[in-house]
This record gives structure tokens, C-alpha cells and sequence, in this order.
């Protein structure tokens, strides 16, 4: 379990952990690339159930929809541990603590896991044994509006710097995990190819029964019209920003400062509209056009 309480942690210097180094061509935590090998060999178990996202597009809603799932619906199952502990972050890796892989090892099944890989980077294993996978996919001006807070918070992650900054390299994909363009695009190509429920952020937040009902479905499980309200009561923005189970407020302060922005921030489709200025938008709306114009793959920016 990921406890936040090492030595070796308490003494650590967050600047060497914000380094980012490309692998095989998409940046990434210089943490997680000095593990690589061990991702690369993770072996899947069949049953195992991924989600997978870019970040910031609802992992954590999503990891918290399926955990209630595998809890036949049941809250006080979900609150035995933190989201971090219970759907283990596949390519995770700070000194002192568990890695993702080890925790995963040490995880009976029917296993969840997260992961934020591009669909090119994902260990073998995964398709060897033909596991299933959720993708949430968020538009991206949301997105970036998110990730740039979440670099404000993460001490782990670089300084985003300005904005307009921040903006300009998310654009170009130099940012963690690379181009959000590549992520999506590349998880949607492979949907059909194998077990893959490609689900949208926008449409959860529009009708978040019917996107459960879907999950159900992919799932192969079945539940009580009452427990599936109870599902989507406890998994609503407002009950999880006040559950420290999912709320990430369990994570120390010097590594996860959520004084002035917290991690559940928001919560809402269309926030881009508050941060993004009018040149900003036509900027990334040109690029857009551009970047998204081989693909049948459509996003609402606001619902
Ligand atoms: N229940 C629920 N409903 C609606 N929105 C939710 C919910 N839970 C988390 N969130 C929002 O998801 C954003 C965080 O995304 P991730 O969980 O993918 O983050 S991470 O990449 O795993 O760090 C972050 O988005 P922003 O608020 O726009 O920053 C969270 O607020």
C-alpha cells in the first residue's frame, strides 16, 4: 500500500522527480522511464479491468464508478481504502513507496487498474490475455485548463509556468504523456480491435445512469434500477470532493498542495471558457482543425 509516510520520501527533493525524458518519442515522468522495464513486463491477469485516460479526462470518476461496481454498490466497501490503493496506477513510481507494478503484484483478483499510457506504450500483456478496458476521453480545452491547475498543485510535476505557457506546450504535446491528439486518437483507432468501451467525460456528465448502464453492460453484470442511483449519488462531483477516500487529500501537502486549487476543482464540461482568451482559442482551434482532421472522432466542448 502507497502510504506517503517513508523516509526516504520525507527527505526527498520533489525538483529531481519533475524531470520529463521522452520514451519511444512521448515525455514522460523520468521516474516511470527509469522503471520502464518493469511496466514493459507487467503481466496482465484476464480478468483484470483497465482505465485508461489522458490525464485529467476522469480517471478517478470513473475508478470510483467501477470500484462500486465490484462492490455490488456498496459505499462503505469503497471507503476500506484510498482510490490510489484500491485501483492501482500501473506506471507509478516514487522513491520509498510501492510501484504501481509491485502494488499490482501484490493485489488479489479481480484487479482495477489506471494507467495514463498512450495505447502504443501499453505492455503486451494487457492484449495477450484479452482484458477489458474502459477509456474516458475528455475535449480538450478541459483538459488543458485541468492539467494546468494540476501542475500548480503536483509537486512532483514541472513548474507550468504562465498559461499562456503551460497552453502553448500542451498544443505541441510537450507535456507529460505527451500529445493529448496522440492518446485519444490512438485509443480510438484500436476501440474495435480489442475489448475497449471508449466512453466521453461530456456524456457522463450529461447522463451519467446511461454511461453506468453502458459500463454495466461491457462489464457483464447486472444491478437493481436503486442500486445503480445509489451508484451514480455517491460518484457525483459534490460527494466526492467531500470523500477523502477519492479527494486525494490523504497525500501530504509537499507533494500534493491543494491550498489555493483542489483536485477536485471544478467538475463541469465548458470551464476552458473561463481561462482560454478569444486569440488563445482561435489558436487552438486552427490546430485543432488541423490535428483531428483524419479522424471520425468528435468532442463537445460544452454540453
Ligand atoms: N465525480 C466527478 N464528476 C465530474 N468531474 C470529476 C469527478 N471526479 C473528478 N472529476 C474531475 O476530473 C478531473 C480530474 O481528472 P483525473 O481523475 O483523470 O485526474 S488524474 O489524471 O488521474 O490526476 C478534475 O477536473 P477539473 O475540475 O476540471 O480540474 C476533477 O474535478
Amino acid at each position: 500500500m502507497i502510504r506517503f509516510e517513508s523516509d526516504e520520501l520525507k527527505n526527498l527533493d520533489t525538483a529531481s522527480l519533475q524531470l520529463l525524458v521522452p520514451l519511444h518519442g512521448v515525455l514522460m515522468g523520468k521516474e516511470i522511464v527509469d522503471n520502464w522495464e518493469r511496466v514493459e513486463q507487467f503481466q496482465a491477469r484476464p480478468d483484470d479491468v483497465l482505465i485508461s485516460t489522458y490525464p485529467k479526462a476522469g480517471t478517478t470518476w470513473m475508478s470510483e464508478i467501477v470500484d462500486m461496481i465490484f462492490c455490488d454498490g456498496d459505499p462503505e466497501k469503497c471507503r476500506r481504502e484510498t482510490i490510489y490503493n484500491r485501483v492501482p496506477y500501473l506506471e507509478f513510481r516514487i522513491p520509498g513507496e510501492p510501484s504501481g507494478v509491485e502494488q499490482l503484484e501484490a493485489t488479489p483478483s479481480p484487479r482495477l487498474v489506471k494507467t495514463h499510457l498512450p495505447i502504443k506504450l501499453m505492455p503486451d500483456s494487457f492484449w495477450g490475455k484479452n482484458c477489458k478496458v474502459i477509456y474516458v476521453a475528455r475535449n480538450a480545452k478541459d483538459v488543458a485548463v485541468s492539467y494546468f491547475f494540476f501542475h500548480k498543485m503536483v509537486k512532483a510535476l514541472p513548474d507550468p509556468g504562465p498559461w499562456d505557457k503551460f497552453l502553448d506546450d500542451y498544443i505541441k504535446g510537450d507535456v507529460g504523456y505527451g500529445s493529448w491528439y496522440d492518446h485519444v486518437i490512438g485509443w480510438w483507432e484500436k476501440r474495435n480491435d480489442y475489448r475497449i468501451l471508449y466512453l466521453f467525460y461530456e456524456d457522463m456528465k450529461e447522463d451519467p445512469k446511461r454511461e453506468i448502464r453502458k459500463i454495466l453492460h461491457f462489464l457483464e453484470k447486472e444491478m437493481r434500477e436503486e442500486v445503480i442511483d445509489k451508484i451514480v449519488h455517491h460518484t457525483s462531483f459534490q460527494e466526492m470532493k467531500n470523500n477523502d477516500m477519492v479527494n486525494y487529500k490523504t497525500i501530504p501537502n509537499e507533494l500534493m498542495d491543494q491550498s489555493t486549487t483542489s483536485f477536485m476543482r471544478k467538475g463541469i464540461a465548458g470551464d476552458w471558457k473561463n481561462h482560454f482568451t478569444v486569440s488563445q482559442n482561435e489558436i487552438f482551434d486552427e490546430d485543432y482543425k488541423k490535428k483531428m482532421s483524419g479522424t471520425n472522432l468528435h468532442f463537445r466542448m460544452e454540453i
